[in-house]
């Protein structure tokens, strides 16, 4: 549709100014998008588009000037921004990766357009089918286990489903192939014939050109004007963008056909790549062309022991075997990856640090790295490749996402590569700085390197490469040489590429269909319950062979009672993790609670005094659970710090209180408390219930997915509109109430107030949490998982007492568990991802 100019502003950005330090990422900018128009935003890396879209989404708070969206002005908010219909697709997906893509689709809409989470499969499955019918995203499957092309179309469709009014598209086309760029452009005409106002942000000028109606230029934080597309050809876009006429001519190719090959790689096969065979000349640039998913990148990560393979493969003459990334580098092979965020960059390191990485060995004399060296060579890369950047010191993450790459390229080239692997050279980088690299690239292999180079650009690979591999279905199914590497040629030979093989092709669509069902199922929350239940099983039956008094009731009731203890704390532990957290204080909270109700519950019992004896226990367990919070939250300590200090101190209390152990539990309450249904304590039964009902608001209830998403990636769970305050908050309370629960099957054990009854709980309730499937990175685990880890500790425990073996075996098998439990649930975790 025709952009509305009457009606008023989608999104209006006025006289915006932002600074990052010394760094004027933005001076007074003003943006006017209209409902229904396509406004192309464009301009060299780090000219200053993310950051404002950063501040009209929310996420950047911006030094001076407004914010108005659909009239309504908003700023800091990304809450409000989305409230107001403000949906935006990030250069790197917001998302939340330990969650299924049907979680990630839930929260990422606003309140009102969710579906009930009965719901949720189908609503998601139509969500993606609506993208594309033949989809191979499953609703149900983890983000981490995606490829980078189908995180993107997740985090298009989610933010298509938010039917919004004004939609940012921050460079959305440079991880899609072909067709979904085709989709992608229908879902965009779609929208504005709504009238929602698109902001489009690319590099690719021809595609703005074809989608946009007017376009505003930004140059180092300024703008440049606003302006009709209609009637603006490509030099006069890239002359606005740059500042001055650039030639837009790849550098001269050169080779030197007559020496021997540097790489020869002969009938290799692996996955998804099937008897390749190439040779690659010194000074010669290969381009890898075709059908994304069709080997091109296969073969590229093989050869840089990333993919297994087999063949022969050699540098230089000498053979070399690529079963890993070490392999390839020693051999001479430096690697880039199209993924920068997962496989490039270390974002907390500095920018000096992510440079010098793969050649610090030249900065290294006598073990010690002479800093000055590294700085050196450093800043003549930087100012090689026009980076722009604060201070080298800063965090790689500060910079542009197209100053990033470049990072990344001088990182390789500093290596001194005989053989260049570059997949996607100039993904996210503008125009001035591609001819910057092709000129690098070029000169590289005018001085005796090569390169390989995979890109979904046909007018890079044309102008850039002296040969072109066509892929199809993971074999060289064309080649182009000399004058025939053109643009229409590569494409026409993409297009025409038949090359049928049965059995390959068959491989090559189930890796592109993703793992298998049973490596998903591996990689679920539940597979670890199934793991520890067979354990737990399996040793039960061991013990009970060896020794028949293992099965008596007598003996399975203790074991349960000693169980609801630890199964309690256990799950107090795993609130906490789930958010990434960790709380060393359950153990001495817990053994500070018993001590308090030793002397409430002690004399004659009065229904006033366990009235008093449940509210202390509450108060003590959300007094304590506010503190830790505050200790991380406003304070900003490092949960194992402040924990540890709230560890110290309410242990020093409950030493106060009860110097020894004193104050005998009235046996009223002890009754009530060890009561048993049969054989089965009724803590055991309450324990087992509580985990059940917090396992299903886990994955059943928005907090729940909210308490993952947090833990799986607090940023993205900000932008959609989690608060991480207040899930940080909801997980100590739960923490410390849960851990407060905990103390009442502790006290039927102990009976009496005992100041060490708590201590050996936190550790126990880590490892149990840890063998449950629980991760100290955050977000995964379950409750029920949490106890079962608790089982299997108590049951070795007791096994070991039934066995005959000594105390300290207890502690080995403990640690044995811990350390297989890890290896267990990561290993199959990792299956998944490498599909
Ligand atoms: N969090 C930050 N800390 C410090 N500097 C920053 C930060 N975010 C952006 N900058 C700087 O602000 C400037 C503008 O960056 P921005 O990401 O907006 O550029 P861009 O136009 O989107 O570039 P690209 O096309 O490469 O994505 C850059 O110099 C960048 O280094």
């Amino acid at each position: 549709m025709a952009p509305n100019k009457d009606a008023p502003a989608a999104l209006s950005a006025l006289a915006v100014g932002k600074s990052y330090g010394a760094v004027r990422a933005l001076d007074s900018v003003t943006l006017i998008v209209q409902p229904g128009e396509v406004h192309g935003l464009i301009g060299q890396n780090g000219a200053g588009k993310s950051t404002l879209m950063g501040i009209a989404s929310g996420a950047v708070v911006p030094d001076s000037g407004q914010v108005l969206i659909d009239g309504e002005s908003t700023i800091g908010d990304p809450q409000r921004a989305r409230q107001l219909g403000l949906a935006m697709v990030r250069q790197e997906p917001a998302l939340m990766p330990d969650l299924s893509v049907a979680e990630n689709l839930y929260l990422g809409v606003a309140e009102a357009l969710r579906p009930s989470i009965s719901e949720l499969e189908p609503w998601s499955a139509g969500l993606l089918k609506r993208w594309r019918a033949e989809t191979t995203i499953e609703p149900g499957a983890r983000v981490n286990t995606l490829t980078s092309e189908q995180r993107f179309i997740v985090d298009i469709v989610r933010a298509l489903a938010c039917n919004p009014r004004v939609l940012i598209l921050d460079e959305p086309t440079e991880h899609l192939q072909s067709k979904d760029v085709e989709r992608l452009f229908e879902c965009i005409a779609e929208v504005t014939a709504g009238g929602t106002g698109v902001i489009y942000i690319s590099h690719r000028i021809r595609e703005v050109r074809q989608i946009a109606d007017r376009v505003t230029v930004l140059r180092d934080g300024q703008g440049q004007g606003t302006y009709e597309v209609n009637g603006l050809s490509e030099e006069k876009i890239i002359e606005l963008i740059v500042g001055a006429a650039v030639s837009a001519e790849f550098p001269a190719k050169n080779t030197r056909r007559n020496s021997p090959p540097i790489l020869e790689v002969e009938n290799y096969r692996g996955h998804g790549i099937d008897n390749v065979t190439i040779k690659l000349l010194p000074g010669e640039i290969i381009g890898l062309a075709g059908v994304d998913g069709n080997g091109q990148r296969d073969f590229l990560r093989a050869l840089a022991g990333l993919n297994p393979g087999e063949g022969n493969v050699s540098v230089n003459g000498r053979p070399v075997t690529l079963r890993h990334p070490d392999n390839a580098t020693r051999a001479g092979m430096q690697f880039i990856s199209n993924d920068r965020h997962a496989e490039s960059v270390f974002e907390d390191l500095s920018i000096t640090a992510n440079f010098s990485l793969r050649s610090l060995a030249k900065d290294v004399k006598g073990g010690i790295v002479n800093s000055r060296s590294e700085g050196r060579r450093a800043a003549e890369s930087l100012s090689a490749l026009a980076v722009k950047f604060g201070s080298r010191d800063d965090p790689i993450r500060s910079l542009s996402g197209g100053n990033q790459q470049k990072v990344v390229i001088g990182s390789a080239l500093a290596a001194e590569p005989t053989v260049l692997l570059v997949d996607e050279p100039t993904q996210g980088v503008d125009i001035g700085s591609r001819l910057e690299i092709y000129r690098i690239l070029r000169k590289t292999a005018a001085e005796g390197g090569s390169a390989i180079v995979v890109s979904s650009d046909a007018g890079e690979l044309a102008g850039l490469c002296n040969r072109v591999l066509v892929f199809s279905r993971g074999a060289v199914a064309a080649e182009l040489s000399g004058e025939k590497v053109t643009e229409n040629e590569i494409i026409s030979a993409i297009l025409t590429a038949t090359n049928v093989r049965q059995g390959l092709h068959a491989k090559a669509s189930r890796a592109s269909a993703g793992p298998s069902k049973f490596t998903q199922m591996l990689s679920t929350d539940w597979a670890p319950l199934v793991m520890i239940a067979i354990v737990v099983t399996a040793l039960g039956a061991f013990t009970a062979v060896l020794s028949e008094n293992y099965l008596s009731a007598r003996n399975f009731s203790g074991m349960l009672a000693l169980i609801s203890t630890l199964a309690l704390a256990a799950c107090a532990q795993q609130a906490l993790m789930l958010v990434g957290g960790i709380d060393l204080s359950v153990g001495p909270l817990m053994g500070v609670i018993v001590v308090s109700q030793s002397f409430l519950l002690s004399g004659p019992l009065s229904g006033l005094g366990v009235i008093g004896s449940v509210v202390a226990l509450l108060v003590i367990a959300m007094l304590v659970g506010t503190f830790n919070w505050v200790l991380v939250e406003p304070v900003g300590l490092h949960p194992m710090v402040a924990t540890l200090a709230t560890f110290m101190a309410l242990q020093g209390v409950s030493l106060v209180l009860r110097p020894t152990s004193d104050g005998l539990i009235n046996e009223a309450v002890m009754d009530i408390i060890n009561i048993n249904l049969g054989f089965i304590p009724m803590t055991f039964v309450v324990v087992v219930i509580v985990a059940i009902c917090l396992d299903f608001g886990l994955f059943k209830r928005y907090l729940g997915i909210s308490l993952r998403g947090m833990g799986s990636n607090a940023d993205s769970a900000r932008l959609a509109g989690i608060s991480p305050a207040k899930t940080r908050l909801i997980a100590y309370l739960s923490c410390s109430v849960l851990a407060g629960m905990a103390s009442i099957p502790l006290l039927g054990q102990v009976g009496v107030g005992d100041p060490r009854a708590g201590i050996d709980y936190t550790l126990m309730s880590i490892a149990a949490v840890v063998i449950g499937g629980g991760s100290l990175f955050g977000a995964r685990g379950s409750f029920v998982g949490a106890v079962l880890g608790a089982i299997l500790i108590a049951q070795v425990n007791v096994a070991t007492t039934f066995l005959g073996l000594s105390e300290a075996w207890q502690a080995y098998l403990l640690g044995a568990m811990i350390i297989a439990a890890v290896a267990v649930h990561s290993k199959s975790r990792q299956l998944v991802l490498a599909g």
